[in-house]
């Protein structure tokens, strides 16, 4: 490789992840290129939560490496929180506290990483609340946004320290559809605008195709597709289709909760 080639943001090589004594995925390789939007598809428990441990270091490797910004995923604590700076992660649930207000909120890894002179702390969280869309809401307390604005609050905050790398974590669930396409256009702006590579763990299909570069697909243990959202959607495996239709019938096996139930 040349020097001036990139390492992509993320790399797995030949990975096997377990949870609960049981291989959840394996034989995973992937690669998320630097300044890209990567699509991490799959139905209800064929492991998009597992994979993403696996990206935060918070379930190490069975087998093989996971790479995060051209560095294997440290075990150790220490190393792991300096990695977890360069990360930002959108958790489900946005995981605001609720005695803190917006400002607070975005503020807090600020304070917990950097020891900034208040003037500066405020005017960074200003401008993160800004790129969002609520410096407006500043003084505000969680209970006192909706949905999508909370979902934002959360999104500056995740963005606090300028990561490189985000994951964000099924961004739309309890959304309404107009909120929804909010925080996939400020996803698809702000992935542009501060040059960062951006992986959307998600089975809202349709909603993250369109600003995604690129998409994997994973059932029955492994990836079953990687590709462009195009040749997705162009997909004649029957696999591919079950999904894309959010058909309960056909090669993808329901083996957690739902099959068990269901057999
Ligand atoms: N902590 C755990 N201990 C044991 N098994 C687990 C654990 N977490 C997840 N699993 C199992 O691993 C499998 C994959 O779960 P995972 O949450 O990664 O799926 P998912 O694709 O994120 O699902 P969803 O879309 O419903 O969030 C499931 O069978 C689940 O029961």
């Amino acid at each position: 490789m040349s020097d001036d080639t990139p390492t992509p943001a993320v790399r797995l090589r030949d990975v096997r992840l377990d949870r609960g004594g049981r291989t959840v995925l394996d034989g995973i390789d992937f690669e998320a290129p630097r300044g890209g939007i990567v699509a991490v598809l799959g139905p209800s428990g064929s492991g998009k939560s597992t994979l993403l441990a696996a990206l935060t270091g918070e379930l190490p490797p069975a087998a093989g490496t996971v790479e995060v910004l051209g560095q294997v995923v440290p075990t150790r604590q220490r190393e792991l929180l300096e990695l977890r700076k360069h990360v930002g992660v959108l958790l489900q649930g946005n995981g605001l506290l609720t005695d803190l207000t917006a400002a607070e909120n975005v503020a807090l890894p600020l304070r917990t990483h950097a020891r900034l002179p208040k003037p500066v702390l405020d005017r960074l969280v200003a401008m993160k609340l800004g790129a969002v869309g609520l410096h407006a809401a500043a003084n505000l307390y969680p209970r006192e946004l909706s949905g999508g604005m909370a979902r934002r609050v959360a999104l500056a905050r995740a963005l606090a320290l300028d990561p490189p790398l985000m994951i964000y974590d099924e961004p739309l669930t309890g959304l309404d559809p107009i909120a929804a396409g909010v925080i996939m256009r400020l996803i698809a702006r702000l992935n542009a605008s501060l040059g960062m590579t951006s992986i959307i763990v998600s089975h809202h299909v349709h909603e993250t195709l369109p600003i995604s570069d690129r998409a994997i697909v994973i059932a029955n243990g492994g990836i079953v597709f990687s590709g462009t959202p195009a040749e997705l959607e162009r997909s004649e495996d029957p696999l591919i289709r079950q999904f894309l239709a959010g058909s309960p019938d056909g090669p993808i096996r329901f083996d957690g909760a739902l099959g068990a139930e269901a057999a």
